[in-house]
């Protein structure tokens, strides 16, 4: 069984999809962290973020480690998950996930896992896992998001308000809810309610 839970920035996504994961007794998977290792290795190795033939070279030892209580990537013996919520990540990651080079190399490491798991992004019911059973998208005001990112980030709630519109915009291509998807309005919901809306709807 595959459960698909895509959304915008921020919207709860990895938070709900490790609840779920842990409860049903599966891994998550988060897409957005690969688009994220990708944009670090570019970034760190000097690279132009839209030069994909530049970019995939960099890719060959990168690993996801989906664990159902958060996922790790690493590249080779490099654990990189501590540098991919980092400002200069989120800056850049929309170039990196516009690449169709890059997008068709974060698909096939995602289709070769095995099932079951919960699948998290902006395309995982559209594109990635299309068949999936069960599918959820997130949204909550991007005000919303930002208060709570503030939570977790030292910086004022309208700059953060101001990057998470923008990398709405930038994208917007891929982030479409997949018709079939169940869209869940997280705003007035604590996440142990999302959690618990989404396994309602399992069962
Ligand atoms: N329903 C909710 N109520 C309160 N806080 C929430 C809720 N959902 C998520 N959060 C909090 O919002 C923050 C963002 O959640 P999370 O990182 O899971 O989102 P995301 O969609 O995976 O983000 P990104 O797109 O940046 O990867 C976290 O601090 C999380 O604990
Ligand atoms: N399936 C996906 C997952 C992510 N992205 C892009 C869009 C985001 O800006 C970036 C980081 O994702 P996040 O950690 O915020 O979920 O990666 C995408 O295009 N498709």
């Amino acid at each position: 069984m595959i459960v698909t839970i895509d959304g915008v920035a921020a919207s709860g996504k990895s938070s709900v999809s490790s609840g779920v994961a842990q409860a049903l007794g599966v891994p998550y998977v988060s897409s957005g962290l690969l688009y994220r290792a990708v944009t670090l290795l570019g970034l760190t190795a000097g690279v132009d973020l839209a030069d994909a033939p530049a970019l995939l070279p960099l890719l060959g030892e990168v690993r996801l480690e989906p664990l159902a209580s958060g996922n790790r990537v690493w590249n080779a013996d490099t654990d990189l998950t501590a540098d991919l919520h980092s400002t200069r990540v989120d800056t850049g990651v929309s170039v990196v996930a516009a690449l169709p080079e890059i997008r068709e190399w974060v698909d096939a490491q995602l289709r070769a896992l095995p099932a079951p798991l919960v699948a998290e992004g902006r395309d995982m019911g559209t594109n990635v896992f299309p068949h999936a059973p069960h599918k959820f998208y997130l949204t909550a005001s991007a005000r919303v998001r930002a208060e709570r990112r503030a939570r977790e980030r030292p910086e004022d709630i309208p700059a953060i308000e101001a990057a998470l519109t923008e990398r709405d915009r930038l994208d917007t291509t891929q982030s479409a809810p997949a018709p079939d998807a169940r869209v869940i309005d997280t705003g007035p919901l604590t996440l142990q309610g999302v959690i618990d809306t989404i396994l309602t709807a399992l069962h």
